[in-house]
């Protein structure tokens, strides 16, 4: 049945692998970003056949049906290549790894701190981080500023003031110095490394998963990570639990409200273990996704001045709520911006599921296989890996317009997007991912890059140098680099206000 198994995913359409060791893993992985995806989306259609390392069969799914059904059908789980990394870098019990009961108690007492009402209370917090970026942003500089360092450390201070309830600087400088330089290391992509992960994948994944133990560098630093983000969650967690137990104000932080509900409710579904075993995720998680989708806004609308005009006129009428705060919900091109941006730009572009049984994925289009049969569903055993598409479904010109490649706000203001279909949490895009790993922190990034962009666009102008160019890179998230390949986003700056 495997042979049968392997002849059906074989009739599946694609492109020719490059190599028999690499597949086509560079052509998609390696620059220029999206690519190939865009041209074999468009040859093959919304499933195709690619070939990762050694011979091995993938599929790229961009069809919804298909896609909502892997999300959501309880059929398939993390891959080990992610499961594994996500041990490495965030601990054996952080929310990315956890599966089925204990993943749905924690994220039921985790989304509790997320809802629209817990993020509202978060936004005194963003304004004030957001004022201290704009306060830092000398536009007297140099010719051209590199905008990242700043953004990164708004979004760092977001997540550290709305999680742990502290500024960055509160934390231990060895755990702060850990994770910047686990995020820094953690962003490449090679063909080595490429070949190391599918080679990993290949491994049993306890196998795969005890080559943390190995005596490298790498990964001795990234053990003391998990064990510094442990002491720091602990540290944080006994404070927080302390006040909860005497009945003290906490603060409105996400740790803070997790203790008064461990506090609060007899039921034992949340131990303080489970909130010091997120601290890390917390960290790495919440912060240079943030931060580059922001820049990916920034970079559409230095290309296009007349845009960011409208959008600064906008801001500046800034509409407020009864209470008085700024309503940045009622900011309908700011919002249509923020949708562009993670729709052209998704930092995860892709991601990875394996099939825990047999079974099917429906289709919402059927495909021709290759000996002209049409299928309506496709035939995966246990083990079959598959990639999501998020990048592609977010360009799928049936659902998006002719124009799908190109950036345009508009396309939100005209209703010319999907309006029902509800998949993922947010627009009806994927880059938050979707089914019961659903980002836990999408609110809150929605919240971050409207402060964060409605504080920047009101007080600066932003236009690209013409000696740099800023272009997309796959470095495991979707990553601003210039032209030599380092994080870099080099933008001339004006002070408007
Ligand atoms: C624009 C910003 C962000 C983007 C694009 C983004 C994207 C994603 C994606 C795609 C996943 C799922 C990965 C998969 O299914 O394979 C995810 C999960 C997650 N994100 Fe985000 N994220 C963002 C911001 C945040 C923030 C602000 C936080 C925390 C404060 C956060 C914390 C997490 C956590 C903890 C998970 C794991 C959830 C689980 O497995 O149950 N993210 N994110």
């Amino acid at each position: 049945s495997t042979i049968r198994q392997q002849r059906s995913i074989q009739r599946i359409p694609g492109p020719p692998p490059s190599s028999w060791l690499l597949g086509n893993m560079l052509q998609l992985f390696l620059p220029p970003y999206g690519y190939y995806d865009d041209i074999w989306r468009k040859t093959y259609g919304t499933v195709y056949r690619f070939q990762g390392c050694f011979g091995r069969d993938r599929l790229m799914i961009s069809d919804p049906l298909a896609l909502q059904h892997i999300l959501n059908s309880g059929e398939f789980e993390f891959a080990p290549i992610f499961d594994t990394l996500f041990r490495w870098l965030f601990g054996e019990r952080n929310m990315a790894v956890l599966k089925g009961e204990e993943h749905r108690n924690l994220r039921t007492a985790w989304n509790a701190a997320f809802t629209a009402g817990a993020v509202r209370q978060y936004q005194p917090i963003l304004e004030k981080v957001a004022q201290g970026i704009s306060e830092k942003l000398d536009p007297s500089d140099s010719p051209a500023i590199d905008i990242c360092p700043l953004i990164s450390s708004a979004t760092v201070g977001s997540t550290t003031e709305v999680v742990f309830g502290c500024a960055v600087d509160d934390l231990g400088a060895e755990f702060v110095e850990s994770n910047s330089n686990i995020m820094a290391s953690s962003a490449s992509q090679s063909s080595a490394q490429i070949l190391i992960d599918e080679f990993g994948g290949l491994l049993p994944s306890w196998l795969f998963r005890r080559t943390i133990y190995l005596p490298t560098k790498a990964s001795q630093a990234l053990r003391t990570h998990v064990e510094l983000a442990s002491r720091e969650g602990w540290r944080l967690v006994h404070e927080k639990m302390d006040a909860a137990k005497q009945g003290l104000d906490g603060g409105d932080d996400v740790y803070s409200m997790l203790c008064e509900y461990i506090c609060a409710f007899t039921n034992k579904s949340l131990r303080p273990e489970d909130i010091v075993a997120q601290t890390s995720v917390m960290m790495i998680g919440g912060s240079d996704t943030t931060a580059y989708t922001l820049v990916w806004a920034l970079v559409e609308l230095a290309k296009n001045p007349e845009l960011q005009d409208s959008l600064r006129a906008e801001i500046h009428g800034r509409p407020r709520t009864s209470r008085g705060d700024v309503a940045y919900d009622s900011m309908p091109l700011l919002n249509a911006t923020i949708k562009e941006s993670l729709r052209m730009y998704p930092v995860r572009p892709w991601t990875y599921r394996v099939a825990t049984k047999d079974t099917f994925i429906p289709l919402s289009q059927s495909i021709l296989s290759t000996n002209g049969e049409r299928l309506s569903q496709i035939q995966v055993k246990k083990g079959q890996l598959v990639t999501l598409g998020f990048a592609s479904y977010q360009k799928l010109e049936s659902r998006w317009g002719e124009d799908s490649g190109q950036f345009n706000p508009g396309r939100w203001l005209e209703s010319r997007v999907p309006q029902s279909a509800a998949i993922g949490p947010y627009a009806n895009l994927l880059a938050f991912s979707g089914g019961s790993h659903t980002c836990v922190g999408w609110r809150l990034a929605v919240l971050e890059m409207q402060v964060i962009l409605s504080e920047l666009i009101d007080k600066f102008a932003f236009s690209l140098p013409v000696e740099e160019s800023i272009e997309p890179r796959y470095m495991t998230n979707l990553m601003p680099t210039n032209a030599d390949g380092q994080k870099r986003a080099a933008f001339c700056v004006k002070r408007v206000l």
